[in-house]
C-alpha cells in the first residue's frame, strides 16, 4: 500500500529545514501538581520535526499527564510548551491528534467515522477508502464501529485521527490491551506514518515496541526526566538508575530520588 494517501506530506517535508516547523516541540519547565501532589516536576524537553519518540517511565511516572500537556488538554502550573516556536493555541492544536488507550469513535459504520473528519477538515471523502486499505479494514467501510473489535477498532481510530492529516501524533499506550497481530498491524501504521513525516510521540510500557518503532527514549520517573537519548542506546544499555530498573523488571518507587537527567 502506498503512502500517498497521506498527503499533508509534501507539506511537512518542505518544512522540515525550518525552526517554525510545528512538529519542533520545546517544553521548558512542565510543573503540575494535582491533589495537593507534584506530578510534574520542572521537565525540560526538546524534540526535532522528524521521527518516533517513545515516552517511558514506571506507572505514575507522568507519561499520560506530560502527553496531555504537551497536546494542551491539561495547562500545568508552570512552564511553556511551544510547537514551531508557538505556543499552544487551537490552531497548533488542531494540527495534532492524540490517540488514546480506548478508542473514541462514533455509533456510526466505519466509513462514516472517517468520512466525518474528512468533512470537518474540507477534505475529498474519496480518500476513505485509502485511509481504511491503510489500516488494514479496506472491505470493512459498512460496518458499524461498535461491532468491529478492539484490535480494529484501534485501527478505525488511527484513520480517523490520519484523515485529518495532522503534523504530530500522539498515541497514549495505543496497544496495550490488543493481541501481537493487531499490535504489530498498529506500529506498522504509525511507523508508515512517521516515514512519511508526521511526527510520533508515543507512551508505552513495551520496550519490544519501543525498540521497534522509536527513534529515541524519554525516560520519565516521579514526574522528571531522567534520561533521554536514541532508543538503541537507552534500552541496550540505560544510563539512569531509574531506566535500568525499570527495563529490568523491578519495581521502581516513586520515592527514588531524583537524579540528573542525563542525555
Ligand atoms: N486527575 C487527577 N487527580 C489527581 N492525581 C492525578 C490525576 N491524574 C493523574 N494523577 C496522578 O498523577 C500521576 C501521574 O499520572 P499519569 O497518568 O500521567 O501516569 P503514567 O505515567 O501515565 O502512569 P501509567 O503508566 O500507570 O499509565 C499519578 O500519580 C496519578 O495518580
Amino acid at each position: 500500500m502506498p503512502d500517498d494517501v497521506l498527503p499533508a506530506h509534501a507539506r511537512l517535508q518542505a518544512a522540515a529545514a525550518r525552526a517554525d516547523d510545528p512538529r519542533r516541540l520545546n517544553a521548558r519547565g512542565i510543573a503540575l501538581s494535582l491533589a495537593g501532589r507534584r506530578v510534574l516536576d520542572g521537565i525540560d524537553l526538546t524534540l526535532g520535526p522528524r521521527g518516533v519518540t517513545a515516552i517511558m517511565g514506571p506507572n505514575g511516572a507522568g507519561k499520560s499527564l506530560l502527553l496531555r500537556v504537551l497536546h494542551g488538554l491539561v495547562t500545568p502550573d508552570a512552564g511553556e510548551v511551544r510547537w514551531g516556536g508557538q505556543p499552544l493555541s487551537l490552531a497548533v492544536r488542531r494540527r495534532q491528534a492524540l490517540v488514546f488507550q480506548t478508542p473514541v469513535l462514533l455509533r456510526r459504520s466505519a466509513a462514516a467515522n472517517v468520512d466525518f473528519v474528512l468533512r470537518a477538515r474540507g477534505r475529498d471523502l474519496s480518500a476513505r477508502d485509502g485511509l481504511l486499505r491503510l489500516v488494514g479494514l479496506d472491505g470493512r467501510g459498512a460496518t458499524p464501529a461498535r461491532r468491529l473489535s478492539g484490535g480494529e477498532q484501534q485501527r478505525l481510530a488511527l484513520a480517523r485521527v490520519l484523515a485529518a492529516e495532522p503534523d504530530v501524533l500522539m498515541l497514549d499506550e495505543p496497544t496495550a490491551s490488543l493481541d501481537p497481530a493487531s499490535v504489530l498491524a498498529i506500529e506498522d501504521v504509525v511507523a508508515r506514518t512517521a516515514r512519511a513525516g508526521t511526527r510520533v510521540l508515543i507512551v508505552t510500557h513495551d520496550a519490544g515496541q519501543a525498540r521497534r518503532l522509536a527513534d529515541d527514549v524519554v525516560f520519565l520517573n516521579a514526574g522528571r526526566v531522567v534520561e533521554t537519548g536514541p532508543a538503541d542506546r537507552v534500552l541496550r544499555s540505560p544510563g539512569s538508575d531509574a531506566a535500568r530498573a525499570y527495563l529490568s523488571g523491578r519495581l521502581v518507587l516513586p520515592e527514588t530520588p531524583s537524579e540528573t537527567p542525563r542525555s
